[in-house]
């Protein structure tokens, strides 16, 4: 077996990092989030049902988990195909597809989106958040769950010869489950193992992703090698973000493009604009962590894709990027977060 030593594991085959270009850290192509549905409000159900249209689009986009229809990304592999095609035309190169085992990871879709797009598409191994673990997941030893992850990488994932090039998002709860700690210790083995480069999903309260990282590097883990996801939605506190950049992990920021008024998963939680990212990205630069962040959109429900009136996998590099530089991020800072940062976390050690 040839080591990945130096190299960036993509759906296609292994490839020089030098070759990523413009890489988005967390994204989805093909997923299944139909188990995360929320009853409406009492009095909209109505609105669950039935196709995305023009009339109910604003309604989806404030409660993008109440509508069936919405949570069924899988459907549209021409849109994503079409829209990935309009990322490479904006300047992008790599995306890192999220989709790990309990929403519907489809790795021929993955290998088929990257052959006909030229975009360079990493897989993720490994499993989501408890609530989707099968019976036999639950079951497993830590050791059995490290040989699932290392064969996913090193050998295919769900019975394909497709491998997946990064370990996760690996699903966490608050408070996290047995099972999603034993799944933590089997990444840690993983990556101490091959070098990997590791992705988190962390439950949503503030001091999740300081247990994780504990867990993690107790487990044989190297934080400079693990992304913290989804860091929009959790700390909140200026002193409490500091803190944890600290422990040296990748701090992403990958919720470009949601803006709604009241976030479904956890009404205590304010989700912020993106205005409100880049000032804090801005703050995170100022403190010294360039080389430590990450962005993306996560798209993972319909209405985020253009054709449904949403930004597509475009609008970092088409809006946000021309934001960032007017709140004086300089060009330089950018091609550290979308290019140095995610070639360097993406590099087999
Ligand atoms: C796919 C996924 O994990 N979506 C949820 C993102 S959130 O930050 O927990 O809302």
């Amino acid at each position: 077996m040839p080591s990945l030593r130096g190299k960036v594991q993509t759906v296609l085959r292994p490839v020089e990092p030098d070759c990523l270009g413009y890489t988005l850290t967390h994204e989805h192509l093909t997923m299944n989030y139909s188990s995360f549905f929320c009853p409406p409000s009492p009095g909209q159900e109505p609105l669950s049902g039935g196709p995305i249209e023009m009339k109910n689009l604003f309604w989806i986009k404030q409660n993008p988990y109440s509508h069936k229809e919405n949570l069924l990304l899988y459907q549209e592999t021409d849109a994503v195909k079409e829209e990935l095609l309009h990322f490479k035309a904006a300047g992008g190169g790599t995306i890192v597809e999220n989709t790990t085992t309990g929403i519907g990871r489809d790795m021929n879709t993955l290998k088929k989106l990257a052959e006909e797009t030229g975009v360079h598409i990493i897989a993720g191994a490994g499993f989501y958040v408890d609530s989707t673990h099968y019976s036999q997941t639950q079951a497993m030893t830590v050791e059995q769950l490290t040989g699932t992850i290392v064969d996913e990488i090193l050998n295919g994932a769900d019975g394909t010869n497709i491998k997946c090039g990064v370990v996760g998002e690996i699903g966490c709860s608050w408070p996290l489950t047995q099972s999603e700690h034993r799944v933590l210790q089997a990444t840690a083995q993983a990556q101490s193992q091959l070098g990997c480069p590791v992705i988190i999903h962390p439950g949503r309260n503030s001091d999740s992703p300081f247990q994780i990282i504990r867990i993690l590097q107790e487990a044989g883990a190297d934080a400079a090698k693990t992304v913290m996801s989804h860091l929009d939605r959790t700390i909140f506190d200026t002193k409490k973000l500091l803190e944890f950049a600290e422990l040296g992990s990748y701090l992403e920021y990958d919720l470009f493009g949601t803006e709604f008024l009241h976030y479904q998963f956890h009404p205590d939680i304010d989700m912020p604009s993106d205005n409100e990212r880049i000032a804090r990205i801005r703050m995170l630069i100022d403190e010294g962590y360039e080389d430590r962040i990450l962005i993306a959109h996560d798209v993972h429900t319909k209405n985020r894709l253009m054709k449904y009136g949403g930004h597509g996998y475009s609008h970092i590099l088409k809006n946000i990027v021309p934001k960032m530089l007017i709140r004086g991020i300089s060009q330089d800072k950018i091609d550290k977060i979308l290019l140095a940062n995610p070639k360097q976390w993406l590099t087999f050690k």
